[in-house]
């Protein structure tokens, strides 16, 4: 989720868990890269014989029906594609050109926007990795609203400087022209995922039937300024791996966010999600939809309704993939009760508390972070 950087200032991150190998150097895969059965579980749903099961559903999020038909896949599997969802191929297509084009400089390139061992914006490992013992075949790139530029400004002042100064350098001139571009379709794409996330929020507080006098339709308000929504895109990057069955892409998680948006690039499968009792399922990407996640911050206001599902990535031998997270959540100041609607769950399964104090716990505990909350 966005966080200002000073807020892991006091959960610093080892060098070893922030730096990528360069992935594109290896024939095999290094120790520290090597998993033991990484991949297990798996459970393709071809094999599956209940029917209700059988896929993540796809949702027209213009349907009248949309708010209802969204309860049920986030009560059933905290995970839904949507469609008709108006962000054109172009736009999308678009931004994923200019990832791999970042990804696909130098490391030593990529290595000037590492981010700090207390930071949070920037290139590097998954803030996620001094929890695991091994090491993920991934590389990211955090971006946090406002513009890419001013970050890139603000993440390397000399170099973005020197530039300027020695434009001669074809090299150099490469990097200012693809920055730029880069920080356009970057901003563009911030854009429209917001105006996307305001609009699912919406149909998300309807579906659980929260009224609009309660204060978590208020967050989204723009009046509330600087204070509004913390929102980051998170640029995700699973090189082609020569063993991928010994391999993890991005280790079995929770999102913070409220939900999170994410745009699978091109045909490559590499999404999974966790289900009680059929273990790992493929959420192959869909040409047209993007994929909606329940995180830990709905399944707290949902009153443990809404499940925050646990999913992985997985990466493969010959492609190298892509794909685009948008957290949404709210202000860090924004004080979260469970809701208590006819809908919930008896009585409240988690105690009120601001977002900032459980961002800090998922930063300290992970998974972990929960049963911090948890009442009872
Ligand atoms: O790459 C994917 O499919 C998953 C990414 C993800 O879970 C994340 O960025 O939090
Ligand atoms: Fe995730």
């Amino acid at each position: 989720m966005g966080v200002p950087s000073e807020f892991y200032k006091d959960y610093p991150v080892q060098n070893e868990h922030i730096t990528p190998i360069d992935f594109n150097s290896m024939k095999q895969i290094p120790e520290s890269h090597a998993w033991v059965e990484s991949n297990d579980f798996e459970c393709p749903l071809d094999k599956k014989h209940n029917l209700d099961l059988e896929s993540i559903p796809v949702i027209d999020i213009e349907d009248s029906n949309a708010s209802e038909l969204i309860f049920h896949a986030c009560v059933t599997w905290g995970m839904f594609q949507i469609s008709n969802h108006g962000i054109s191929t172009k736009v999308l297509e678009e931004v994923e050109s200019q990832t791999r084009k970042l990804f696909n400089l130098p490391l030593e390139q990529k290595m000037k926007v590492l981010r700090s061992p207390e930071g949070a914006m920037g290139y590097g490992s998954p803030r996620i990795s001094p929890f695991f013992s091994k090491l993920m075949w991934y590389e990211g790139f955090t971006i946090m609203e406002n513009s890419f530029v001013d970050h890139a400004k603000v993440i390397w002042p000399s170099d973005y400087q020197e530039f300027w100064t020695f434009p001669e350098e074809p090299f150099v001139l490469y990097v200012i022209v693809s920055l730029l571009r880069i920080s356009n379709v970057m901003d563009e794409y911030q854009t429209r995922m917001k105006g996307l996330a305001e609009k699912l929020m919406g149909l998300i507080l309807k579906s659980l039937q929260i009224p609009e006098s309660d204060g978590i339709w208020k967050i989204q308000d723009p009046t509330r300024g600087p204070k509004s929504m913390s929102t980051a895109l998170q640029l995700n990057s699973y090189p082609s791996c020569p063993d991928p069955a010994r391999s993890m892409g991005l280790a079995p998680h929770t999102d913070t966010s409220l939900f999170t948006i994410l745009h699978q690039s091109g045909n490559i499968s590499g999404l999974r999600l966790f289900k009680d009792g059929l273990g790992w399922i493929r959420v192959d990407p869909r040409p047209g939809t993007l994929v909606v996640n329940v995180g830990d911050l709905l399944h707290i206001i949902s009153n443990a309704r809404f499940p925050n599902v646990v999913h992985k990535a997985v990466v493969n031998k010959e492609k190298h993939r892509i794909s685009l997270a948008y957290f949404y959540g709210p202000p860090l100041d924004f004080e979260m009760s469970p809701f208590l609607g006819y809908r919930a769950c008896e009585g409240p399964c988690f105690r009120s508390l601001k977002v900032s104090e459980y961002v800090s716990l998922k930063a300290k505990h992970l998974d972990l972070a929960l049963s911090h909350v948890r009442i009872g």
